[in-house]
């Protein structure tokens, strides 16, 4: 497949390297010192484009893809609140699109089994939830868009929680946040390199229940995403990962 990069950044270079050893070829690369090269002409060169760039640029990026009707997947995070509406844009105009928080086959059985935890913690009401997330400084989102489905899945398995709020802080201070009981708090904290880290933490006052995942480099992101290219490059429609990996058959 011929692969156009939107982002050539940490995740964009370790993309290319797996695409280049699933026998793909990379026939644009984009980051914001190449902008100029990005033209209807030059993706239309590619069968899909991977892009990872920032809250800033992704919505454009998406434009230029879908002007140039070449299949997209997107694994930029910290636009969310616009997807009802690509959405809409997607199917109205025959266009392809695949966005996913996390493209790890990892964090997506963690997404599944997180929402079959929350069903059945929903009948132990005295157990308070509350979500976790660690990432390196460069970050420039927050609650992380995995941290966010996560808190999805929860919110949609239970009862006693309608929406997440968000605290983020720079250090592991224990300061309390100020969260109603209807919301369900992310802590986002900032550390170092961190590629990822996501924990989900059911407390009562006899015990915990700890369930994490840990991102020990950006590898199985990568993968995802060239997956991702591979199985959207010949279809029509807005779709998220969960599409792809169907834990259910
Ligand atoms: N869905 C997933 O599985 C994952 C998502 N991410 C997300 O991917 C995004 C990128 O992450 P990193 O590669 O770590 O960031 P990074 O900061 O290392 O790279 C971003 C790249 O985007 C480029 N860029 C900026 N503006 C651009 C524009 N208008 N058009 C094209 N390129 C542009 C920059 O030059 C840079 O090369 C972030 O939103 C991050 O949260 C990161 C890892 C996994
Ligand atoms: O910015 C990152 O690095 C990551 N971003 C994604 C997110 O916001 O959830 C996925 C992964 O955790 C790494």
């Amino acid at each position: 497949m011929k692969i156009a990069l939107l982002g050539y950044g940490k995740m964009g270079k370790i993309i290319e390297k797996i695409a280049l050893s699933r026998k793909h070829e990379i026939v644009l690369t984009i980051d914001h010192e190449t902008l100029h090269d990005l033209t209807t002409e030059n993706l239309q060169k590619a069968d899909v484009v991977i892009e990872f760039t920032t809250p800033a640029s992704v919505l454009s990026n998406i434009e230029h893809c879908f002007n140039a009707n070449v299949p997209v997947v997107i694994g930029t995070t910290g636009w969310y609140e616009k997807l009802p509406e690509v959405k809409q844009q997607c199917i109205e105009g025959n266009k392809s699109l695949l966005w996913a928080s996390n493209f790890s086959v990892g964090v997506n059985v963690f997404f599944y089994v997180n929402k079959l935890l929350a069903k059945v913690m929903n009948k132990y009401p005295y157990y308070e939830v509350q979500v976790e997330e660690i990432h390196h400084t460069q970050k420039m989102d927050s609650p992380s868009g995995t941290a966010i489905t996560i808190a999805e899945g929860i919110i949609n398995n239970t009862d006693t929680k309608n929406e997440w709020i968000n605290v983020l802080t720079t250090d592991d201070s224990d300061d309390d946040a100020n969260v109603a009981p209807n919301q369900l708090l992310i802590e986002s904290l900032r550390i170092d390199s961190v590629p990822g880290t996501h924990t989900v933490i059911y407390d009562s006052e006899v015990d915990s229940i700890e369930f994490k995942h840990t991102a020990h480099n950006r590898n199985g992101f990568a993968l995802g995403a060239v997956l991702a290219a591979e199985w959207l490059h010949d279809k029509k429609g807005f779709y998220s990962v969960e599409a792809m990996f169907d834990f259910n058959s």
